[in-house]
């Protein structure tokens, strides 16, 4: 696991901007896995920015969905769907109709899950997922204990990563749904590069826990450290609590330009 001390949230973006433009170099149709939340907003902005500049081409890029919330009507603005379109999708010049989810509305929950996990696979595999990552530890919608082989498939939300979503629902937490589809972790970790990024002091311990503590299904992100191509992307706060940070800091410093991420 590679982990990059950035000294704040726009240069975090910025870092991971790269790697996927440099991926779309080359590999034009790559299959994108993006995420919802606050923390990869500055990489959907530096990404538009380089669009928009003319540094990189995505009009044949695919982009999938990480996870979905369970039964908001179709077309909800908070649905993970709906979220996307408007952040990623729209401002990146893709089409839709190379972005591919999870359908929350099915009527068979968990018929949607396989088909979804299935699509994945048949579309070869996702090449670089974007993670953020829940205070409690969590990857995607995959809450504390979640199987490290797990699949696609229902979740129910913890209590607190509903209270953490409300801030999306008018602060309402009873519109908070509380189940979701989410890729299992098992999936996640077929992607061929997984990229976390994590920001803000309320992210140090899940970050200490995921890098530096044992693999453990309590702490679902530190299933990355089984993965050969990880990287965590923090910021100054949320590196806080590492032991190992001079050393992260020494390495990267160190690491030549034509590496990347
Ligand atoms: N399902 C999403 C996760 O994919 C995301 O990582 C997490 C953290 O969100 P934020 O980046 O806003 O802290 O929120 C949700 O639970």
């Amino acid at each position: 696991m590679e982990v990059v001390i950035v000294p704040d949230a726009a240069a975090g973006g910025e870092v991971i901007a790269e790697a996927v433009a440099a991926l779309l170099r080359r590999k034009p149709d790559a299959l994108l896995g993006v995420a919802t939340g606050s923390t990869p907003l500055p990489v959907y902005r530096a990404l538009a920015g380089k669009v928009r500049a003319g540094t990189v081409d995505t009009s044949r890029t695919r982009v999938c969905q990480l996870d979905e919330y369970v039964g908001l009507p179709a077309g909800h603005p908070e649905s993970y769907r709906s979220v996307l379109l408007r952040e990623v999708v729209e401002p990146l010049g893709l089409s839709p109709d190379r972005f591919m989810g999870p359908d929350g509305a099915a009527a068979d929950v968990a018929a949607a899950c396989a088909e979804y996990d299935a699509a994945l696979a048949a579309a070869g595999r996702v090449d670089l997922q974007l993670l953020g990552i829940g205070t409690d530890g969590h990857i995607g919608f995959n809450e504390p204990c979640s199987s490290l082989a797990s699949r696609t498939r229902i979740k129910t939300l913890t209590e607190q990563t509903r209270e953490d979503n409300a801030r999306f629902f008018d602060g309402d937490i009873t519109q908070v749904p509380h189940h979701v589809i989410t890729q299992g972790i098992g999936t996640i970790l077929e992607a061929r590069h997984l990229v976390l990024l994590a920001t803000g002091e309320g992210k140090a311990e899940a970050v200490a826990a995921t890098v530096e503590g044992p693999v453990a299904a309590v702490v679902p992100a530190s299933a990355l450290q089984l993965h050969p191509h990880a990287t965590v992307v923090v910021d100054e706060a949320a590196a806080a609590k590492l032991k190992l940070a001079p050393y992260f800091r020494a390495t990267y410093a160190a690491k030549p330009d034509w590496q990347g991420l």
